[in-house]
């Protein structure tokens, strides 16, 4: 469904990277940007919301938002209960849609007086369409809240419920944060293609087209990626190689465990900001 004039105002509290990357999949829809209000201290990023997507950006919560029936909150976990105190008098009416790492909604509920709260773990390829989210909802948000929720996200790329809220640090430290590992890979892969002697642009060029290729078969394909990992690793051959390096060197271990941390890290922000 394309977001239209039949879809409610929508205020952002937070107009950096995320708010953006969501603002923008809703214009590109053909969402009215007079639909759209931002609340964002920051000149610079106001006006580049303005001149990106001439939509209204104000540099402080004020009676404007009222008009919003849904608030997306993308601030910082450290800046939420602040942001909240702010804003919360002004968007007593409206469906409130979390997207900052570890926040529970049960601190949402307690600063905005509400329980009608959506948290989402939204990712950056949501700039090109090609995100993925994890939403979870509190039980007072009703079916058709539910589904607003979903069109606003689709905007962005695809969307998974989770059925448990503390399930949505693992969609953080997976698909949130996961966009960051492949671009480490990216650079990884880069360096190697260099030291080996490519120019850099093509080193860049064979990863990039790697990664995209490999997640395509992998999401067409029936298999799993084990078999699809075999088909590439002929016996005695290059791939076997480097397998049996990271083998040796523990490397699938090590990456388990920094999605832990980050994981973890997810935790603490709850406990650290959630207060
Ligand atoms: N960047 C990511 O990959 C990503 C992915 C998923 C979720 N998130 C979550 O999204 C949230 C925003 O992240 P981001 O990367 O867009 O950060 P960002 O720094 O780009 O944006 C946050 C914006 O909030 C503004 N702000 C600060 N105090 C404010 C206040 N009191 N009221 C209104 N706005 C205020 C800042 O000026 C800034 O522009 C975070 O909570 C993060 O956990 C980020
Ligand atoms: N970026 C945010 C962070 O690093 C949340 C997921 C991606 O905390």
């Amino acid at each position: 469904m394309t977001p239209s004039s039949s879809f409610p105002t929508m205020a952002f509290i937070g107009g950096g990277n995320m708010a953006s990357a969501i603002i923008g999949g809703l214009i590109a829809k053909g969402m009215p940007a007079s639909q759209i209000l931002v609340v964002e201290p920051w000149e610079e990023a106001r006006a580049s919301l303005r001149k990106n997507f001439g939509i209204v950006a104000l540099p402080e919560a004020s009676a404007a938002l009222a008009s919003a029936g849904l608030a997306v909150w993308a601030v910082k976990p450290q800046t939420f209960k602040d942001a909240a105190a702010a804003s919360a008098e002004f968007t007593r009416h409206a469906v409130h849609l979390s997207i900052a790492a570890g926040i529970t909604s049960d601190s949402i509920a307690a600063w905005l007086a509400t329980d009608r709260i959506v948290r989402a773990m939204p990712n950056t390829p949501a700039l090109v369409g090609k995100g993925i989210t994890g939403l979870f909802a509190r039980a007072a948000v009703t079916t058709n809240e539910k589904l607003l929720i979903e069109q606003v996200i689709s905007t962005t790329g695809q969307f998974v419920w989770v059925k448990d809220e503390s399930n949505l640090d693992a969609v953080t430290a997976i698909s949130g944060s996961g966009p960051a590992y492949v671009f480490l890979f990216l650079e990884a892969m880069t360096q190697a293609g260099k030291d080996m002697g490519l120019p850099p642009e093509q080193a860049y060029q064979l990863a990039v087209a790697t990664f995209q290729g490999g997640s395509e078969l992998a999401a067409r394909s029936s298999e799993s990626p084990d078999v699809l990992r075999q088909r590439v690793t002929s016996k005695g051959g290059t791939t076997h190689a480097a397998i049996v390096h990271m083998q040796e060197h523990k490397v699938l271990e090590h990456f388990i465990d920094a999605m832990r941390a980050a994981e973890k890290r997810a935790q603490e922000l709850a406990v650290e900001f959630g207060k």
